[in-house]
This record gives C-alpha cells, sequence and structure tokens, in this order.
C-alpha cells in the first residue's frame, strides 16, 4: 500500500512566514480560514472590483492586489480558476518570485501542460485537496479534513517535501491522510476522474435515467428521487463502508439488479470510450482544447452552460429541494 501521512507526519512551523492565498473561490477561501484557524498568517490576493474580496474581508482576512500579495508571501498558492492562471501568473506573480519562497497549485494543469513555467529559484508544489472546497472548509470546522495529494515539481531550498506537507496540515488534510504523487500523475487523473466518473459520466447518468423514465411518461418528481437525490445516500453508505456497506444496507433485490444488470450500463464499450478519454488527457489533447475555447471567449462553454441549466430536472429538482425544511433558503 502506498505510504499515507497524517498529522504527525508534517510540521506546522514550517508555514512561518506570510502564505498568499491568490483566489478566494471555491478553494481559496477554505485554504485561507483553515491556515488562519491552524495559526498560519494569511493574507489574500484578488484583482480589484473581485466580488470574492468582499467576502475575504467579512471573514477577517487582509485582501491585497495579486501582485502586492505575491510580494509581501513567503509562501504563495494559486487558487485561480485554471484558464486564467497563465496571464495572472505572467503580470503579477513571476516578477515577485525571488530566492527561497514556494510556488503552489492545487492541481497541476498550468505546470504539468506547460502553461506555467516557474524560475529555477523558487520552491514548485500542489497540495490537491481530493473534494470540493466547500467539503474542505466544512470538514476542517467539524474537526475532520479531506484527504489531499501532494507532490514538488522543483525543490529549491531542499525543503519543498516539508513545506508543502505543512501546508497540508495547515488546511486539514494530514487528518484524513496526505499521499505523495506527481504534477504529471495528479493532473491526468484528476481530469480523467472529473470527466468519466465523478462530474462527466455521474451527470450523463443521471440525466440519462432521468430522460428515461420521463419519456416513459413517468412523473419527473418520482424520476427525480430515483435517478438524482438517492445518489447521495447510496455513494454516502460507499464512502462510509465500501461498495460491501452499501450492498448490505439495499435490498436483495437491488443487488441483484446491480450484478446482473449494472455491467449492461458500463460494458466494454464503454471502457473503450474511457481508455480513449485517457489518452486525450495523457496527450495533451483536452487542454489544448480547453485552452484554445477559454482564448477564443468561451462560446461553446457559455453555450452548454445554459442549455444544461434549463434542463428539466433542474426545474424539478429546485422546487422539491425547496421543500426540504433542513435546506437553508435562499
Ligand atoms: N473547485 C474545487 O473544489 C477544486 C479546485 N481545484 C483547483 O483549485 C484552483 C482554483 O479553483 P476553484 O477554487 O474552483 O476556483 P473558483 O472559480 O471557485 O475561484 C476563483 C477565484 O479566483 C478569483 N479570480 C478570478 N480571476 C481572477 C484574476 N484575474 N485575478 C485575481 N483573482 C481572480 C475569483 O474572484 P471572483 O469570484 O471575485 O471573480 C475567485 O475568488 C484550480 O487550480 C482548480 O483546478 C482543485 C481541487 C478541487
Ligand atoms: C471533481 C472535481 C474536482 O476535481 C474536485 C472537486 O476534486 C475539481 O477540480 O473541482
Amino acid at each position: 500500500m502506498a505510504r499515507m501521512y497524517y498529522d504527525a507526519d508534517a510540521n506546522l512551523d514550517l508555514l512561518n512566514g506570510t502564505i498568499a492565498i491568490i483566489g478566494y473561490g471555491s478553494q481559496g477561501h477554505a485554504h485561507a480560514l483553515n491556515l488562519k484557524d491552524s495559526g498560519a498568517n494569511v493574507i489574500v490576493g484578488l484583482y480589484p472590483g473581485s466580488k470574492s474580496a468582499i467576502k475575504a474581508k467579512e471573514s477577517g482576512l487582509t485582501v491585497y492586489s495579486v501582485e502586492e500579495a505575491a510580494k509581501r508571501a513567503d509562501f504563495i498558492m494559486v487558487l485561480l480558476p485554471d484558464e486564467v492562471q497563465k496571464t495572472v501568473y505572467k503580470n503579477e506573480i513571476e516578477p515577485h518570485l525571488t530566492e527561497g519562497k514556494v510556488l503552489a497549485f492545487a492541481h497541476g494543469f498550468n505546470i504539468h501542460f506547460a502553461q506555467v513555467v516557474p524560475p529555477s529559484n523558487v520552491d514548485v508544489v500542489m497540495v490537491a485537496p481530493k473534494g470540493p472546497g466547500h467539503l474542505v472548509r466544512r470538514t476542517y470546522e467539524q474537526g475532520e479534513g479531506v484527504p489531499a495529494l501532494f507532490a514538488v515539481f522543483q525543490d529549491a531550498s531542499g525543503q519543498a517535501r516539508d513545506r508543502a506537507m505543512a501546508y497540508a496540515k495547515g488546511i486539514g488534510g494530514t487528518r484524513a491522510g496526505i499521499l505523495e504523487t506527481t504534477f504529471r500523475e495528479e493532473t491526468e487523473t484528476d481530469l480523467f476522474g472529473e470527466q468519466v466518473v465523478l462530474c462527466g459520466g455521474l451527470t450523463a447518468l443521471i440525466k440519462a435515467g432521468f430522460e428515461t423514465l420521463v419519456e416513459a411518461g413517468y412523473q419527473p418528481e418520482v424520476a427525480y428521487f430515483e435517478c438524482l437525490h438517492e445518489v447521495k445516500l447510496i455513494v454516502d453508505l460507499i464512502v462510509e463502508g465500501g461498495l460491501a456497506k452499501m450492498r448490505d444496507s439495499i435490498s436483495n433485490t437491488a443487488e441483484y439488479g446491480d450484478f446482473t444488470r449494472g455491467p449492461r450500463i458500463v460494458n466494454d464499450d464503454t471502457r473503450a470510450e474511457m481508455r480513449k478519454i485517457l489518452l486525450e488527457i495523457q496527450t495533451g489533447q483536452f487542454a489544448r482544447e480547453f485552452v484554445l475555447e477559454n482564448q477564443s471567449g468561451k462560446p461553446g462553454f457559455t453555450a452548454m452552460r445554459r442549455r444544461e441549466a434549463e434542463h428539466q430536472i433542474e426545474a424539478v429538482g429546485k422546487d422539491l429541494r425547496a421543500m426540504f425544511s433542513w435546506l437553508k433558503k435562499a
């Protein structure tokens, strides 16, 4: 089994300088607040007029321009959208990468695909939580954590690995366990996971199941509960105790259906498509497509976002969730 590292393996004292969190979105707010609660000296870097700056200030953090934050910091964590990192890095971060600083990322995309090429005088590391930022914060507040991957791309100080592990401890990762990887492995597996299983595969499966039931004349609300709402309840059991715990809890009828029908949904054709998608990631084809889409002003991305937001499952779900007494009303 690969070596996992926990709280006792990492030293928070290595975070004794100033940490600049560049970006204050899903990951940024979680890293900044968790590090602050872990005793680190945190500042935030954002662009003028950024909506996130209001939230960061309300949480008691000091906000600077990206350039000023990069200048003041010893440890710079880049938590901007992947597609804007290249430009912001070149114009506002790179000029302040003086000897001894750490440049860090939560995803290897820009380093692995050479969109960002750092100078040799700084440490370049990655600490990538394996979960959405809002859960990185929520679990930390609950005394728990989200597992994380860490990697060293460049070790100028001789301390890059220990500094990355200290950062992972500061955000709560070592409570759940952290695992060493490379920028390449994290980038390729993360893109594969989000395209094939966690986001792309899952949402396609949910929508296809919902559409099949609704087309056959069943009530959309019934289809919503069956194909979307119950997914979380089933996944919670899987995460708690593996596939076995889930199968122990479901009926024998469901378990038999799982064994006999599941492989007809994910069959040899599906696996062949998975291998094709992995190859597109490994060869840089997906990265090129994503970079060019963003450079041309996101026409396809915008159209797809709009079309997905208009799907019937979203309207049905919104109405049903509004009736759940435990969900906060907007
Ligand atoms: N989302 C997740 O849970 C995960 C993300 N990651 C990685 O973390 C990184 C950050 O992603 P994520 O948290 O989703 O990003 P978000 O889109 O949630 O947040 C981006 C932040 O950057 C700010 N921002 C946008 N453009 C600029 C700019 N030009 N200059 C300064 N600030 C800017 C935004 O401000 P404003 O909102 O005010 O415009 C916002 O605060 C990415 O590398 C991603 O791959 C890794 C693991 C999981
Ligand atoms: C599954 C999506 C993710 O990779 C994540 C939350 O880990 C992301 O980049 O947002």
